[in-house]
């Protein structure tokens, strides 16, 4: 079985969970509070800067320079959506700045960073996918349930339900398949392991905007 196969059997529930998430529900009817979508924007912000960061420490530390190439233009990508949030929806949804990095924000890029730059570069690769595969599958899962029409968050969903974002899943997916194949069971495993990590910082990070989670000191 492939790599990929396996660890989405592993984060299987998680996954079940996220998409009955009220944050999700509610984005994809358009009731979610406006409060709560702002607070998601100014964290995303951050991960966004922070996951490219990352995306970019694997570029430099992967084996084959083609696959360098393909985390390096990752990480310009997600500079490019972090661009789009302040250029276009900050205006948009009325956030002035992003505020501070608040609890979930600082454990998920500090979980992200430290795991590019000191673990071995497949585990980094493994847990650097499911931003990708996981906003895929909620993008086209929102998508394709949609009730109504003239939903406030319809480009959001547009930028992770497209064609253009498969693609890149798509990519992604492949690598981390291609590496796993010359690893060993136990590196696999650790793989496995940083992939379910960045599933629940994944379902935290939406959580975390619904609850309006700040530092409470
Ligand atoms: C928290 C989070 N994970 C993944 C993505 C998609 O890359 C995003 N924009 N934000
Ligand atoms: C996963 C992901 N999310 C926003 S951009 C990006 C990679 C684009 O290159």
């Amino acid at each position: 079985m492939k790599w990929t196969d396996k660890s989405w059997k592993s984060i299987e529930t998680i996954y079940q969970k996220i998409i009955e998430m009220h944050f999700i529900k509610e984005l994809q009817n358009g009731t979610l509070p406006l409060e709560k979508f702002q607070f998601y924007m100014g964290q995303d912000s951050y991960y966004l800067e922070n996951f490219a960061r990352s995306l970019a420490l694997i570029g430099a530390r992967a084996e084959r320079i083609d696959h360098s190439l393909d985390f390096i233009r990752f990480a310009e990508g997600a500079i490019v959506v972090e661009k789009a949030l302040h250029d276009s929806y900050f205006q948009e949804f009325g956030l002035v700045n992003r505020g501070n990095i608040e609890p979930t924000t600082h454990h998920y890029i500090n979980f992200l960073k430290s795991t590019s730059a000191l673990d071995q570069v497949e585990v980094a690769m493994a847990a650097v996918l499911p931003c990708f595969w996981i906003y895929q599958e909620v993008g086209d899962y929102i998508y394709k349930n949609q009730l109504k029409e003239n939903n406030p968050y319809q480009k959001w969903i547009d930028t992770y339900a497209g064609e253009e974002f498969e693609t890149l899943v798509i990519k992604a997916k492949e690598i981390c398949d291609l590496v796993a194949e010359n690893c060993t069971e136990i590196q696999q495993q650790k793989m496995t392991d940083a992939f379910v990590a960045a599933s629940k910082l994944e379902f935290m990070f939406w959580d975390s905007a619904y609850r309006l989670k700040y530092w409470e000191v």
